[in-house]
């Protein structure tokens, strides 16, 4: 199966998330924010990074990209779609997913392999796991604080939209320790963690906990599976 990896100006983990497909057993294709082109790719992944610099809002200049006219328009046709991180922060600028992300609340940066729940496996990104699993996902964000109206929220929850949760420690103070969103259709998934860097021995969560760092290839097996099925 074929899936583009996005690069927008700014983008870091690119080429992550290349070889986190290639590693998953499917074929990566690089694709250019300033096109109109999805190259005829099965599945999509927003990388992470720091696009357009963070300025105006994370994601916020990335999210008007000509390529995100075709992003949206796919996601809506039930294309699966992934953001990691500022990947995550494009989808809720574009209106796919609900909320925004902001600050951390500490104000600082933050980097850790990071335990979180996995709350919905109906989705084309996490359903190789169990509800209520425990997975461990690297975390490096500055702005990963989940933020929505009283409203939204109740909507996310009472839809169950939420994906993934932190657990322990709540790394950004996000609202009810929201990690990852999902939309209604569940192929459309936005979270902060990275599991492009947990796909490979040796590279990953150095924790023996849970399936020796490798928990983010499930999240990239997901969607190729769903695909070939
Ligand atoms: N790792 C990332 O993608 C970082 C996203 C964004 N630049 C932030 O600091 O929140």
């Amino acid at each position: 199966m074929r899936v583009g990896v996005i690069t927008f100006p700014g983008t870091l983990d690119d080429r992550d998330a290349q070889r986190a497909v290639r590693l998953a057993g499917h074929e990566p294709v690089a694709l250019w924010h300033g096109e109109h082109d999805l190259h005829g790719v099965d599945a999509l992944v927003l990388p992470g990074g720091f696009s357009y610099g963070d300025y105006l809002r994370c994601g916020a200049i990335a999210a008007r990209s000509p390529i995100m006219t075709e992003v949206v328009d796919a996601a809506e046709r039930g294309m699966p779609v992934l953001g990691i991180c500022n990947g995550f922060q494009m989808l809720t600028e574009a209106r796919l997913l609900p909320g925004g992300l902001v600050r951390n609340q500490t104000g600082v940066f933050v980097r850790r392999d990071q335990v979180l729940r996995v709350e919905r496996t109906s989705t084309d990104w996490t359903n190789r796991f169990a509800e209520g699993q425990e997975i461990v996902i690297p975390l490096k964000n500055g702005e990963g604080r989940f933020v929505a109206t009283p409203d939204e929220v109740a909507r996310i929850e009472g839809e169950g939209l939420v994906v993934f949760r932190y657990v322990g420690d709540d790394p950004n103070g996000s609202v009810d320790a929201i990690a990852g969103l999902a939309n209604a259709k569940g192929n459309v998934v936005g979270l902060m963690p990275h599991p492009e860097h947990a796909v490979e021995l040796g590279f990953g969560p150095t924790t023996t906990r849970m399936k020796a760092g490798l928990d983010g290839l499930d999240i990239f097996k997901s969607a190729l599976e769903r695909i070939a099925a």
